[in-house]
């Protein structure tokens, strides 16, 4: 896959240098490029906002040097544009699954109160245009977003994720747990500050085991999680947690 970000902050997709993410781009697997907005600037201050029309608080991202960046990265490329916003489509996992089945992602990190809407309009004639808010709360920008979700994509990508982690038994996935948020988990000491490990996760009772976890992660998403357990269905909710 290879991922393109475009931003006037390309030092703050320094930690896509770092960790999993890092090793994969290292070993070709993930192909990561990261452009300086400014660079499709043509004036003495490289400037790339102006006043709103209509008037309005804050200054909005002009529209030319995003369509010439646009127009240089894409290159007549098949590519999904996903453009942050706070006024986008919630991003959620099955999202994260989608989008790591693209070829080519570019991410276009507005700031200041957005992007000329031109932008996305023009740029939708010729390819897929997504925008996309990651949560209810406002951000000064769209690179912590673009952050998300380059990580939550591509650790989906099959060999970005060591054999010592895995993406498969994460929360929100299916497999049992389909809508359920992750229980606890502990390592060793077996006693730590006068708490001990769950006596069944020391069983060796592989089925006891996964029903206490699944008993578990229920409780923790009925606790943590209404929202999700009204859409789970009834025969999955244990008749304690009924009368909880
Ligand atoms: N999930 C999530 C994503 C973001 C996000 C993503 C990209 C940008 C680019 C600029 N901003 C700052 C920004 C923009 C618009 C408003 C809303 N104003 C109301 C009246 C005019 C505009 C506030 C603040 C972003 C914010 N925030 N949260």
């Amino acid at each position: 896959m290879r991922i393109d970000i475009i931003s006037i902050f390309p030092d703050y997709f320094a930690p896509l240098d770092l960790s999993l993410i890092g090793r994969a781009r290292a070993s070709g697997l993930l192909d990561v490029r990261v452009h300086d907005l400014r660079s499709w600037t043509h004036d003495r201050h490289n400037t790339v906002d102006d006043t709103p029309y209509g008037g309005g608080p804050g200054m909005v991202m002009k529209p030319e040097p995003w369509g010439e960046a646009l127009d240089e990265v894409v290159a007549g490329a098949p590519a999904r544009l996903i453009l942050p916003t706070p006024s986008g489509r919630p991003f959620r996992q099955a999202d994260a699954e989608r989008l790591a089945g693209e070829e080519r992602l570019v991410f276009g990190c507005g700031r200041y109160e957005g992007i000329d809407s031109r932008v996305a309009a023009d740029a939708a004639l010729r390819m897929p245009v997504e925008e996309v808010s990651i949560g209810d709360y406002v951000l000064n920008g769209g690179e912590s977003a673009t952050l998300v979700m380059v990580e939550a994509i591509t650790r989906l990508l099959p060999g970005v994720l060591g054999n010592t982690e895995s993406a498969v038994q994460d929360s929100f996935a299916s497999g049992g747990m389909e809508n359920l948020v992750e229980g606890p988990v502990y390592t060793k000491p077996v006693m730590w500050r006068d708490q001990e490990v769950p006596p069944v996760l020391l069983s060796g009772n592989h089925g006891a085991v996964d029903r206490w976890r699944r008993d578990q992660a229920l409780r923790k998403t009925a606790r943590n999680r209404p929202d999700l357990v009204g859409a789970m269905p009834e025969e999955a909710l244990d008749r304690r947690d009924r009368e909880v």
